[in-house]
């Protein structure tokens, strides 16, 4: 993707990916946010813990940077249980899952990311798998061919996703919990940065953490990047110290606006505003309009412009609101129809 963005990529390069790995809160209680999921997960996990059997398959549902992969290794840690890492895209043959499957240990947990993009052999075999810890190894080809069924050691499959309406239901009805992952507000925000801050090293104000957390479009993830960035800023021209200007200064020389808008956000405003007079307009053609991905504008940015109550997703198409014609200091021609619709 052109523009999977240095602020949002899920897989961090290099130091940043050392960063990333050692900010992660390594069990329940050190995690912030999320009080429901967090409550709910408890639960599964401690009379999992008590009947002393794996609990059920827990799927997690949620835009990059919510905390998915951190709360999956939360999961292994808290069940005292190996963790097998591995993703959608990488599963591409039955065959591939049949290698890990095959080689689970009793309790382990194995967590697939991106799960709506495996492959439907795969994700057939994993069927069979959830239900009855069985594979059918398909030996042979056309009449002759056979299956050998194949016994697993019983396991947990912790699977995440930024699609959850593209699971099919074979696939979601088969696990016994859905994590639903909302954005965080910005005092949560505030505690993740007050942590990270301790970590690192940094020291950080509460008037800086405040402005960081504001404009860190409701995701940890965006909110630990930023804060490494604020913080070279404060190093390098303001003796290391992080006020509320200039951590406002750094975010503005990153392109962070007021609002946490990043660029992406800005520039599908801007389109559907200057290009579709406030829509309402597909996705694909609003997708073009920016040069982006169909799915990097939905996945990434649109959860966020509807939650800031920007844009809307209607059976006609995105339609900007008249908050989003305020927001790039632009006036909504009478007949806009998001304007009228939302005023
Ligand atoms: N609740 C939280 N408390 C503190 N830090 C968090 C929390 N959730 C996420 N983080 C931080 O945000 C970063 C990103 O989290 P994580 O990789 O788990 O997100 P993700 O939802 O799996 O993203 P993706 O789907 O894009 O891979 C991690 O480095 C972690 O330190």
């Amino acid at each position: 993707m052109s523009y999977e963005r240095e602020l949002v990529s899920p897989a961090a390069e290099g130091d940043d990916a050392q960063i990333e790995a050692a900010l992660r809160p390594k069990r329940l209680a050190e995690f912030i946010g999320q009080a429901r999921v967090r409550e709910q997960l408890s639960l599964v996990l401690e009379s999992a813990l008590r009947r002393q059997r794996p609990p059920d398959h827990v799927l997690m549902n949620g835009s990059p940077g919510l905390g998915k992969t951190t709360l999956a290794m939360i999961i292994a840690a808290e069940l005292g249980a190996p963790l097998r890492i591995t993703s959608g895209p990488a599963l591409e043959r039955a065959g591939d899952l049949a290698a890990i499957l095959s080689t689970l240990a009793e309790g382990e947990v194995l967590f697939i990311d991106e799960i709506h993009r495996m492959a439907r052999p795969a994700e057939e075999m994993l069927y069979l798998a959830m239900e009855d810890f069985r594979v059918d190894i398909v030996v042979g080809k056309g009449p002759g061919a056979t299956a050998i069924p194949l016994e697993i050691a019983p396991f947990t499959l912790v699977g995440a996703t930024t699609r959850a309406g593209l699971l099919p239901a074979p696939l979601r009805d088969r696990f016994g919990f859905t994590a639903h992952m909302d954005f965080y507000d910005v005092a949560e925000l505030e505690q993740v940065l007050e942590r990270s801050a301790r970590l690192l090293g940094v020291t950080l104000p509460a008037e800086g953490a405040h402005e960081v957390a504001r404009r860190s479009r409701g995701t940890p993830r965006i909110a630990n990047r930023l804060l490494r960035r604020v913080r070279d800023f404060a190093d390098v021209r303001a003796d290391g110290l992080i006020n509320r200007e200039i951590a406002s200064a750094a975010l503005n020389l990153y392109e962070v606006d007021a609002e946490g808008l990043d660029r992406l956000d800005r520039a599908v405003l801007d389109a559907l505003l200057r290009k579709f007079g406030g829509g309402p307009v597909g996705l694909s053609t609003l997708a073009v309009a920016v040069g982006e991905e169909p799915e990097t504008v939905e996945v990434v940015a649109e959860p966020f412009l509807v939650r800031q109550g920007l844009l809307a997703r209607t059976p006609r198409g995105r339609v900007a609101t008249a908050a989003a014609w305020a927001h790039l200091g632009m006036t909504a021609p009478p007949d806009a129809f998001g304007a009228t619709l939302f005023d």
